[in-house]
């Protein structure tokens, strides 16, 4: 496992112990956007990655083949991203996907495109943040021992999709945890809710979807139970706080075929 903070770093012993070579093409798709341009910055930075292709809307997606480009880093948009991976996969290349959107069908499609490419790797980062990667594990670890757990995402006006990929890994995890510890129903005497002020429910779980100006990647979890509740709060103030998780994707998914979903398991957590 690589260390986090090493991950900014310009080497990684991890990459090179398992034979892989020090410097990886990277192609991003998605470059001019917020997280598109940070990720070129940051592969374009690091020692032992080199950037070998950028493509945005309306570029030939081909570059990527053309450039040689061993990973790519998808940071597109919802609706672009499915046929972006399907794209990479058909052509063996390794694939980094930060875009949200992605459900259980989604993720059942690539597992089966994945299939006929033993040797390709796909991960999917519903966030690259460490904090939220880190909060997304706390959330699953609390979920059994509460009643209820409900999720308030933050977000800048710009975002596409709601609720946001994080809120609904976090949901999925919290319901899987709930479901596992044998814990039923939670504890809600709503019957009349019209305009949906009680939020999505995603795997249970209730997740309610902040928009506004000044905020960038917020997400709360709120857990309660007799007498006392647990609040699981992370920030993103910067799209840099996203990078050494993009770097960490990119490193690790040479050696990684198959799907591989959160960045939990690459931090070793
Ligand atoms: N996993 C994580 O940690 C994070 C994930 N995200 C996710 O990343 C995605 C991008 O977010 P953000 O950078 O804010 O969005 P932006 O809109 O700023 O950037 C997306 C870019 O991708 C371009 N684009 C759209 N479709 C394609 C395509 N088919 N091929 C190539 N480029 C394309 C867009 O062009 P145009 O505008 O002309 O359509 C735009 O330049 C979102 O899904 C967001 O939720 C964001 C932050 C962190
Ligand atoms: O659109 C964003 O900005 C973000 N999208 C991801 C998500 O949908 O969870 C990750 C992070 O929250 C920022």
């Amino acid at each position: 496992m690589c260390s986090w903070a090493r991950c900014l770093d310009s080497g990684c012993a991890a990459s090179v112990r398992r034979g892989v070579s020090t410097v990886i093409k990277v192609g991003v798709l998605g470059a001019r956007g917020r997280m598109g341009s940070e990720a070129v910055r940051a592969v374009g930075e690091a020692a032992d990655t080199e950037l070998v292709a950028e493509v945005d809307q309306d570029d030939p997606i081909e570059r990527l083949v053309e450039s040689g480009a061993q990973v790519a880093v998808d940071l597109t948009h919802p609706d672009s991203v499915l046929n972006n991976i399907k794209f990479c996969v058909d052509n063996g290349i390794n694939v980094v996907v930060g875009t949200s959107g992605l459900g259980p069908a989604e993720l059942d499609s690539i597992r089966s495109w994945l299939a006929d490419k033993p040797q390709v790797g796909v991960i999917v980062a519903p966030n690259f943040a460490i904090g939220a990667v880190l909060s997304m594990r706390f959330a699953e670890l609390a979920a059994k021992y509460f009643d209820s757990a409900e999720i308030v995402e933050l977000h800048h006006p710009k975002k596409a999709d709601a609720p946001s990929g994080t809120a609904a890994r976090t949901a999925h995890v919290i319901g899987k945890a709930r479901e596992e510890a044998g814990l039923g129903a939670m504890p809600d005497a709503t019957t009349k809710d019209p305009d949906g002020a009680r939020g999505a429910e995603v795997d249970g779980v209730h997740v309610h979807a902040v928009r506004m100006t000044g905020l960038v990647a917020h997400q709360e979890v709120l857990f309660g139970t007799e007498g006392e509740t647990l609040t699981i709060r992370h920030d993103s103030y910067d799209r840099r706080s996203f990078m050494p998780g993009v770097l960490l994707g990119i490193r690790e998914v040479p050696s990684r075929p198959g799907l591989t979903v959160g960045l939990d398991v690459l931090m070793g957590i």
